[in-house]
Order: structure tokens, then sequence, then C-alpha cells
């Protein structure tokens, strides 16, 4: 499959740097306005590519999207320390209006697969801009937040995080919802296996975990400036299950027509992910105080939606 990403930056290059290192993509073209800055990180990327999978890594204008598959995009402007994502919007809403016309010039059947914040808001963007169907324009959404609640509760369990079943719904951002009851580590409740392993989770467990996700962003851009592991692997997971038809169950954001009341919004819910882009929608069991956080968040992207325009 032949990958575009447009936005070279950190993100952008961590995403083609995880796709090499996977094997999720046959050639992956990184376009970027600084035409160098492209060049140079495609360069260094297909120095990895010897030690992992073949794959074509190279650097060009959008002309070099034409016969892609699917393009990423990681344009834009990123937070600054104690910024949030939706103060990113109206700025890279600019960036997306050239962005998705250059795409669609060169590639205007490939999927997209939307990373710049404020990710769920920008997604709609790209829906509207590029007049695809929704299910073929896809955001990152809370990959990463979900990626960040496995890895602690599994961290508190003793588990590996690929053994826990656990997913952040609605917004990719501070107003995010973290499913506690519908999470599983095994096919146990949370609850169960924590008290089987003798690890409870009490209130100040969930308050922990909860913080750790809800602001990992803001403690890892006030320590190195940016995030990109994270996203990079998260991006390259969903290329692979678009890439192979995987149908695999993760956490994106996508023109949704109703959740909690909230029609026609932007946001993450469990998703199944093949060829064709997202396949199903899955609503996972809510506790009430975890239904009402939701709707908020839906309310919240819908209103910041509708006021972009
Ligand atoms: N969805 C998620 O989970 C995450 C999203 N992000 C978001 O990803 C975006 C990119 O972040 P970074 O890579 O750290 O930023 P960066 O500043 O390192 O890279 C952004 C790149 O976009 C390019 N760019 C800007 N305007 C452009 C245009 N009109 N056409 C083509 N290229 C253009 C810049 O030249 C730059 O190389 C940000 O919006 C950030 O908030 C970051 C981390 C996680
Ligand atoms: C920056 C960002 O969106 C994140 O790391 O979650």
């Amino acid at each position: 499959m032949k990958v575009g990403i447009v936005g070279a930056g950190m993100v952008g290059s961590a995403a083609g740097y995880a796709l090499a290192l996977r094997g999720g993509a046959s050639e992956v073209v990184l376009v970027d306005r600084n035409l160098a800055l492209a060049t140079a990180q495609a360069e260094d990327i297909a120095h990895a590519v010897p030690f992992a999978h073949p794959c074509r890594i190279s650097a060009g204008d959008y002309d070099a999207l034409e016969g892609t598959d699917l393009v990423i995009l990681a344009a834009g402007v990123a937070q600054k320390p104690g910024e949030d994502r939706l103060s990113l919007l109206s700025r890279n809403a600019d960036v997306f209006a050239q962005v998705i016309d250059g795409v669609q010039r060169a590639a205007p059947e490939a999927m997209l697969l939307v990373a710049s914040n404020p990710v769920d808001v920008m997604t709609d963007v790209a829906l509207h801009a590029s007049g695809l169907p929704p299910e073929r324009v896809i955001g990152s959404g809370t990959i990463l937040d979900t990626a960040r609640f496995r890895s602690l509760l599994g961290g508190h369990l003793g588990v590996a995080p690929q053994s826990v079943h656990a997913y952040v719904l609605g917004e990719h951002g501070d107003s995010e919802v973290l499913a506690w009851a519908a999470a599983r580590a095994g096919s146990e409740p949370v609850e169960h296996f924590a008290v089987q392993v003798g690890a409870a989770i009490t209130g100040e467990v969930r308050a922990r975990i909860d913080e750790g996700v809800r602001r990992a962003a803001y403690r890892i851009i006030e320590g190195k400036g940016a995030t990109w592991y994270g996203i990079g692997a998260g991006l390259a997971r969903i290329v692979q299950a678009v890439r192979d038809d995987q149908r695999a169950v993760l956490s994106v954001s996508m023109a949704t027509p109703e959740v909690e009341g909230v029609r026609d919004v932007a946001l993450s819910l469990p998703r199944v992910v093949g060829r064709a882009g997202v396949l199903a929608t899955l609503m996972p069991e809510l506790a009430s105080d975890e239904a009402t956080a939701l709707r908020r968040s839906a309310e919240m992207l819908k209103e910041t939606a509708e006021a972009l325009g």
C-alpha cells in the first residue's frame, strides 16, 4: 500500500518511521511546505529500512501523492506548553484548506487519516473539505488516549496492556471519557480482575490513572516540547488495519450520526476498521456518569465545529 504523509514534523515523521519498522506500507511519501525538512526526514527514515521491512521512502510535492491509498494529515501547528488542543483550531483549519486541496488534486480517492489537532474537529473539517464518505475520513481520535489508558491499567494490574481492553471515548482532549464500566482484562471486568490479583481499583487508583491519561500530553509537552512516538505508532496501527483489512476494533474519530442524543458530531468510539475504512461503530456499556460525560464531550465538540462554520 502507498501511504502519503502531509506534515513531516515530529508526528508525520514518527508515523513514517513506525510504518517502516512495522512493515505497514510498501511505499511512504512525505510532503511538507518545508520540502527540505520532508527530504531530510525521508532520507533518515530510509536508513532504518535495511533493519526492518522493504519500503520505499521518499519526499515530494503534492503530485508525488498520486496513487496513494491513504494520506495521513499531520500538518499544522502543535501545542506549546500549557496550551490546549482546541486553541489550535482556526490556525489548523486554514492549513487544512490548502492541504486537502493539494491532496485531492493528486489522490482524490485516497482515504484520509487525520492527526492534526484538535483532531475531532479537524476530522470534521477534512470530511467537509474533501467530500469523501465519512467512513473514509478517519481521525486518530483517542487511539493514543486508549493506549495510555491500557498502559496505565495494565501496569496497575500487572498484565500486558495488550491483555487490557479498555477505551477512551469522546474528544481527544480535556473532555475525554475513560470508559471504566466496560473495561476488561482478559475476559474479566477490570474490577473483578483487580480483586483476583490483589490490586483493587480504589478511588485513588482511578483518579491517578484518569489524570495520567488526561494530562499525559501536557506533561510530555512540558518536558520535551511535543509528543510523537505514541501517536506515530497509533497512526501506523490504523494504517495496518486498513491495509490488511483487519477489521480491528480501534478507538478512532469520525463523523457520527448520533451519540448520547447529540447529532452529527465527530468523536471517538470503538470502531471496526478495515480496508473500506470504518465498517461499524460500537457503543460500550457506560455507567451513568460516563454517559453524561460523553454527552458533554459531544456537545462541546459539536458547538466548536459549528462555531467554526
Ligand atoms: N492526534 C494526536 O493524538 C496527536 C496530534 N498531534 C498534532 O499533530 C500536529 C503536528 O504536530 P507536530 O508534528 O508535533 O508539529 P510539527 O511542527 O513538528 O510539524 C508540523 C509540520 O506541518 C508543516 N506544515 C504547516 N503548514 C503546512 C502546510 N500548509 N502545508 C504543508 N505542511 C505544513 C510544517 O512545516 C511542519 O513540518 C499538531 O496539530 C499536533 O497538535 C500531536 C500529537 C498527538
Ligand atoms: C499532543 C497530543 O494530542 C497528545 O499527545 O495527546
